[in-house]
Parts: C-alpha cells; sequence; structure tokens
C-alpha cells in the first residue's frame, strides 16, 4: 500500500529489490482473498477519521479510555452498516491497533463458550454475544495465583436447595485481578472457580456470572468491580480496562456453570465426563496458537521502521565513497536487524503452520480423539513463549537501531513495545510455559522406547544416533542444505534434553531436584522450541512457494536459522555436536546472506505492506520523509501550545529574576 505524499526518498531502494514484491505481499497476507480484505480494511480505518492515532500518547488516561471505547463502538457500528463478514471484522478491529474490551469478548470469552459449553449452553449464550448484547471478559487469574491456576481461590458453592451456585470471593488474595474488559465494560464475567458440593472441592471450573446491569451498567447487588490502574507506558496497554472483582456471596442459576467437561445434576450430584479436564484450558490453548502470527506482525511493524530508517539515515563517510553512508550499509547495523526481519519472516510460516495444527487438533476433539494434545499443548505454550520474548526484545532492539530518534514517541516504537510486552507474561509467563515444554520433552523421553514420539517430537525417536553423529560441516557451503541445518538443531535439541533427562533419571525423583535443573530443562524446552521454528520455516518454504520470491524467502531461511545457531552458539558447541571452526563458518555464510538481503531490505519490509497510518511512525514513513515529519511533529507538542510555557510566571521567572548568589557557588 502506497500511501507516501509523492515524494520517494526510498525510491533507489525500491529500484534495487530481486523479488516479484506483489508476490510476497500475498504470501505474506497468507493467500489472495486474506490480501484483498486486509488491503480494504487498512484503507478503511485509515480514511475513517474516528480512528485516528494522533495525540494517543498524549491523552490522560480518562480521555484515552473513553476515545478507545468510541472506537470500539464505532468499529462495531461499521461492522454492522457495512455487512463485514466475520473475517472482515476481525481484521477492521486489527488494524484499529489498540487493546480494548473486544479483544478479550471475541478472543476468549466466546471461544471458551465453545469449547466448554453444552449446545444448550451455547444455544442460549451465543447469540447473545455474537450480537454484543453482552459482553464478555475471562476471569481467570487472582491477585494471589495466576500462574497456578489449581490454586485459584474464589468458590462456587451449589446450594441445592435454590438450584444455585454461591459464587463468593473469601480472602483479598482471591480477588479476580487483571481481566481485560472487566474493569468497565464487561457485563458478564467467564469466571474460573474452585467448584463446591455437598462441602467436597472438585477443583477449578468456569461459570458465566452477570457482573454488572443491562439497564444502566451499574455493577450487580454484592459485586464489586473496577480498573486496576495505570499500566507501563503512554498509551499502550492502557487503553484496556484491565479489572479486579469481588463476590460476596452471589447467587447465579445452576445452568450457568459450563458443563461440556463436567456437570453438576439439580440434586447437586458431580459427574466428570471421559474427555480431559485440560479442554478447560482450550480457550488459552486457541489464543497461543494465534499469538505466533501476532508476534510477527508486531516484530514486522518494528523491523519497517527501522530499516526504512536506516536507509534514510546516514552516519560518517569513508574515503572510497562520497558523502555520508546510509546506517543500513553498516555490518553491526545489518547483523542487528537483518536476523530481526529473517525473524518476521519466520513467525509467519510458523503463524501459517499453527493455524493448520490447530485445526487439526479441533477436528480431532470433535471425534473425542485426543491423542495430539500434549502435543499441541507443548507447541503453542512454547512457541508463544519463544516468539513474544524474541519479539518484545526486538521491537526495543529496533527502537536501539534508530538511535536516539526511537526513543520518540514520533518513532512508532515506544508504543509498540508498551502495548506488546505483556505479551511475555499474558496468556502464561513465559518461564512457566517453557517449563510446560520441558515436561512433555521428559515424558516423552521416558517412553521412546516403548511409544514412538510423533509430529514435533518425531526426532526425539532418533536419539541414539542424533546423540552420537557429529556435524559434518567442512567449508561454508556444507551449511547451506537445509538437512544438515536440521540435523543441527534437532542433534542439539535432543542432547540438551536427554542430558537434563538424564540427570534427573540419576536423582532421587524428588521436586527438590527437579527444581535444581529447571533451569536446563528451561534452555532444552527453549532448544526445542527453536527447531521447531526452524524446522517449520523450511517446511513452509519447501511447500508451493511462489518462484518469484522463493530465493528471497530461502535467504531470509538461512539467515534465520544461522542468526538462531550463531547466537545459541554456546548450547551447541557445549553439546558436542559442532565444533568452533563449524560456528565460524556459519558466521561467514550469515555475512554472505546480509548481503543478498541488503539491496532487497526496504521491498522485503515493504511486502509487510504496513500503511503509514498503522505503523503511526515518523522514522518508518514509506516516503521516507522522516526530517521533514519529525520537525512538523514537534510543533503539535503541547508544550509548544503557547510560546512562553505556563508555568514561566510562577516557576521559571522567579528563578531567573532572583539574582541571588547560590550560596555555594564558587563563581
Ligand atoms: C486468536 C487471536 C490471537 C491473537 C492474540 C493476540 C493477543 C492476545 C490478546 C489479548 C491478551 C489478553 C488477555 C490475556 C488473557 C490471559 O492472560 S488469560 C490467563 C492466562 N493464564 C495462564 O496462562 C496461566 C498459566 N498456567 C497454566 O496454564 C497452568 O496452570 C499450568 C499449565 C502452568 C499448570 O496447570 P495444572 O492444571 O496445574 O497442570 P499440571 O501442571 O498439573 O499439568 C497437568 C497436565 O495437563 C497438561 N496441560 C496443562 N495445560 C494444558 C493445556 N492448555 N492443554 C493441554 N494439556 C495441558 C500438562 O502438561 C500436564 O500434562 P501431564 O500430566 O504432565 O502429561
Ligand atoms: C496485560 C495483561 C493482561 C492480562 N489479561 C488477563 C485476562 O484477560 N484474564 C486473566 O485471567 N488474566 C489476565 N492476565 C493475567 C496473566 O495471565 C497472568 O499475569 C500470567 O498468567 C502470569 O501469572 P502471575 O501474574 O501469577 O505471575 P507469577 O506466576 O506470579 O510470576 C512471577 C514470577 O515467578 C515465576 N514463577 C512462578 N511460578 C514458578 C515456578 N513454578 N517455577 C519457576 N518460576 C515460577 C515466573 O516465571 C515469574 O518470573 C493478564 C496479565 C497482563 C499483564
Amino acid at each position: 500500500m502506497q500511501d507516501g505524499n509523492g515524494l520517494d526518498h526510498l525510491a533507489g531502494e525500491r529500484a534495487m529489490a530481486q523479488f516479484d514484491l506483489q508476490a510476497m505481499k500475498v504470501y505474506l497476507a497468507g493467500g489472495q482473498r486474506e490480501y484483498e480484505i486486509s488491503t480494504k480494511m487498512a484503507q478503511l480505518v485509515a480514511n475513517d477519521p474516528v480512528f485516528s492515532k494522533e495525540d494517543r500518547v498524549r491523552l490522560a488516561r480518562k480521555d484515552l479510555y473513553k476515545n478507545s471505547l468510541r472506537k470500539a463502538g464505532h468499529a462495531w457500528k461499521t461492522i454492522l452498516e457495512k455487512g463485514l463478514s466475520e473475517v472482515e471484522g476481525l481484521k477492521l478491529r486489527h488494524f484499529v491497533d489498540e487493546p480494548t474490551y473486544t479483544d478479550l469478548h471475541w478472543g476468549m470469552f466466546i471461544p471458551a463458550i465453545k469449547g466448554q459449553g453444552t449446545e444448550e449452553q451455547q444455544h442460549k449464550w451465543l447469540p447473545l454475544a455474537y450480537k454484543m448484547a453482552i459482553i464478555g471478559c475471562y476471569a481467570q487469574t487472582e491477585l494471589g495465583h495466576g500462574s497456578n491456576v489449581q490454586g485459584l481461590e474464589t468458590t462456587a458453592t451449589f446450594d441445592p436447595t435454590t438450584d444455585e451456585f454461591i459464587m463468593h470471593s473469601p480472602t483479598v488474595t482471591s480477588t479476580k485481578w487483571w481481566p481485560g474488559g472487566l474493569g468497565k465494560a464487561s457485563t458478564h464475567a467467564l469466571v474460573y472457580a474452585r467448584l463446591i458440593t455437598d462441602k467436597k472441592d472438585h477443583g477449578i471450573h468456569a461459570f458465566i456470572a452477570p457482573i454488572r446491569s443491562l439497564e444502566d451498567h451499574t455493577p450487580l447487588p454484592n459485586v464489586t468491580v473496577g480498573d486496576i490502574g495505570v499500566k507501563f507506558g503512554n498509551g499502550g496497554y492502557n487503553t484496556m480496562d484491565n479489572g479486579f472483582l469481588r463476590f460476596d456471596h452471589v447467587r447465579i442459576p445452576r445452568e450457568n456453570m459450563l458443563m461440556r467437561l463436567a456437570t453438576v445434576t439439580k440434586d447437586g450430584k458431580y459427574v466428570r465426563s471421559n474427555k480431559p479436564r485440560q479442554l478447560g484450558y482450550g480457550a488459552m490453548v486457541f489464543v497461543r496458537q494465534g499469538i505466533v502470527i501476532d508476534a510477527s506482525i508486531y516484530l514486522s511493524r518494528a523491523v519497517t521502521i527501522a530499516v526504512r530508517y536506516s536507509a534514510v539515515r546516514r552516519q560518517f563517510g569513508n574515503k572510497d565513497e562520497p558523502g555520508e553512508l546510509q546506517v543500513i550499509q553498516y555490518r553491526t547495523q545489518q547483523s542487528r536487524l537483518f536476523p530481526l526481519l529473517a525473524t518476521a519472516y519466520a513467525y509467519r510460516a510458523v503463524g501459517f503452520w499453527m493455524k493448520s495444527l490447530y485445526a487439526d487438533v479441533m477436528k480431532r476433539l470433535n471425534d473425542n480423539d485426543f491423542s495430539t494434545l500434549p502435543e499441541v499443548h507443548a507447541c503453542t505454550a512454547g512457541l508463544k513463549s519463544i516468539t513474544t520474548s524474541v519479539t518484545a526484545d526486538g521491537i526495543e532492539e529496533c527502537r536501539k537501531l534508530c538511535g536516539g530518534h526511537g526513543f520518540l514517541c514520533a518513532s512508532g516504537l515506544p508504543e509498540l513495545y508498551a502495548a506488546y510486552v505483556p505479551a511475555c507474561t499474558y496468556e502464561g509467563d513465559n518461564t512457566i510455559l517453557l517449563l510446560q515444554v520441558a515436561r512433555f520433552l521428559l515424558k516423552t523421553l521416558s517412553q521412546v522406547s516403548k511409544v514412538r514420539p510423533v509430529g514435533t517430537a518425531a526426532y526425539l525417536g532418533n536419539i541414539k544416533q542424533l546423540s552420537t553423529q557429529n556435524c559434518k560441516v567442512s567449508q561454508g557451503h556444507d551449511w547451506l542444505n537445509t538437512s544438515v541445518l536440521l540435523e543441527a538443531f534437532e542433534a542439539r535439541s535432543a542432547r540438551q534434553a536427554a542430558a537434563v533427562a538424564l540427570r534427573l533419571a540419576k536423582g532421587s525423583g524428588s521436586e527438590a531436584e527437579f527444581q535444581e535443573n529447571t533451569p536446563e530443562l528451561v534452555e532444552s524446552a527453549r532448544a526445542h522450541c527453536q527447531l521447531i521454528l526452524v524446522s517449520k520455516f523450511i517446511e513452509q518454504l519447501q511447500t508451493g512457494t511462489p518462484e518469484g520470491i522463493r530465493k528471497q524467502l530461502e535467504v531470509l531461511c538461512y539467515t534465520y536459522a544461522f542468526s538462531q545457531l550463531i547466537d545459541n552458539a554456546g548450547d551447541f558447541l557445549a553439546t558436542g555436536y559442532v565444533t568452533g571452526n563449524q560456528i565460524a563458518l556459519a558466521k561467514e555464510e550469515l555475512k554472505h546472506m546480509f548481503d543478498k538481503i541488503r539491496p532487497n531490505a526496504v521491498a522485503l519490509v515493504d511486502a509487510f505492506d504496513h500503511t503509514d497510518d498503522y505503523l503511526g511512525s515518523a522514522l518508518g514513513r514509506y516516503d521516507g520523509d522522516v526530517y521533514t515529519h519529525l520537525y512538523k511533529g514537534a510543533f503539535k507538542e503541547s508544550l509548544n501550545d503557547t510560546v512562553v510555557v505556563d508555568g514561566y510566571e510562577e516557576y521559571l521567572k522567579p528563578v531567573l529574576t532572583q539574582n541571588l548568589w547560590a550560596p555555594h557557588s564558587k563563581l
């Protein structure tokens, strides 16, 4: 989407591109239809003044939140008036680009009802939710417990005399704390609480609790609810009303417990279905799988800004070339920037694969086949963890890559970081999630002689071979072979997992020993996830990539794999699979990849197709007219509303006019 003002400071860069830009845009969008929908929705949002992002970082919280309500309401009205499809509506909300209550309503409340509600319950609640006659949030986390879901304290006690549950928050720490949309917008909360029947605790179950009046939006009797307070950064996640919620013996009908996985009968009998209880975590799995593509989008925004700016920015020069050099010419800039560019492409490819993995497991679940659930859980948890951590760090790296101007909100990067960084915590703290992957790896290894591992863990079936054979690379170009690369990542991951599994197996099996080994377990989980990322990027390339873009994608794929190999060289070396010399050869190959990326860099970020409106960055503008817009932007600063600053009379003038020697002055 070209929406520059006609002056293209980056035209020279674009002229160097060696691939089919349009084909790359379609590939990154996920297909022609998706591309067309994206283009249409991005323009719709960019051309509608209600959706303007101007001044967002300067608004006080109340105004910011009210404006966000206005945008969410307008988005919904636009969807209805234009008769947009579900996919179009989703895209439109995506381009509005600010966290709001509808994310949780559509992204967790509805999926949880679909996954955990009986058909009857779905018929009751979904039509109301689809037309937004009710607004729902996902109220799981409490003040005292987030990661440890089994430790939640809110209770739902069944009263057979009235056929109701009594929802109660028995302690301060049982206060629901964090749910997005809960603070001010939601009328209903999907509450995770301990189910108690006849004094017996059956553990955590989900309940739909009405919390606000559908007449006047006031909290219902004995419900205490509000916003938890200002969060990190300007703008960022502050458009969201993360909330608190307490119940004081609030009664809800028995049918408000979601009963697909377990039921409570009218006479108070608790009956479990034969489905795994982990299906109660389904909404989290759904969001975690979607987070991988989302990571690609966020990272690609930061990288677009940093690449375009690096092509515009000039510093120093050398005696061989006239004028100053574009900073993108510097090897150090390339070695920090190009791997992030490649990572954004890798996450896009892997995100597409995640969608198919999720579709497959949903199909199986419908047929009561739960066999792939552990692997899908490990995969979604692990890739959520790695991709969000790398993306958050990557956005910050892009800010630094833009030097001083990156620190200005006008660069778009501080707000992007503030909005994104909680992704490392929500939907599961990233370390907790890697520990889940590690548990899966240990279990898989312990059964390897009896059960052949499948899917992303299949390589562990070759553990013996991977533990004995070493890397055969003897010259740089030997690395330019995807099988060689894959084997290196498989061997490193298998050896790390086997080493920690062996250490644990030799021990007493105590929890203390397990704890002692958690740093290594986390490292081995990370290695497994990096293997999945590299292997799925390769696999996606090998399945029907159009001719006009294949070469560039191969370069990006090698760039991604080599940079992962080099960044984790310590692990690869420690497992003994590769030598220092082989790592050095990979480093040389990586530099060759940078040379191949360099003439295509600007076009490769253009292919992400972010509009100027969506990027919201003076540094990342399509036309590269950075300095004019930074300068113009300064005049929008509220401190410049008056030439003489408000406060001059009270505070500056006295300082300037006292004309007294400061007692400690040596002058
Ligand atoms: C689609 C749109 C995408 C776009 C996304 C973009 C942005 C996102 C938008 C907004 C974000 C805003 C909202 C955020 C919301 C939230 O944060 S909601 C709250 C999230 N909370 C968590 O994630 C809590 C993390 N904790 C847990 O998941 C569990 O407590 C934990 C897994 C750590 C432990 O669970 P527990 O029940 O105690 O289990 P055990 O350790 O005993 O394990 C039992 C077995 O169950 C397996 N298992 C665990 N989880 C799952 C699962 N989800 N699915 C399948 N299986 C699971 C576990 O591995 C154990 O297996 P074994 O017995 O070892 O075989
Ligand atoms: C912006 C945002 C939006 C959110 N939205 C929602 C929402 O809509 N609904 C909802 O229910 N929740 C929501 N949450 C809550 C979120 O899901 C939790 O904060 C998250 O799951 C982490 O849990 P915690 O806060 O209890 O962290 P803790 O578990 O207390 O983590 C603190 C530290 O302890 C470490 N730690 C904890 N246990 C272990 C262990 N066993 N081994 C090793 N290390 C450990 C962690 O790694 C971390 O470093 C949101 C949070 C944020 C920040």
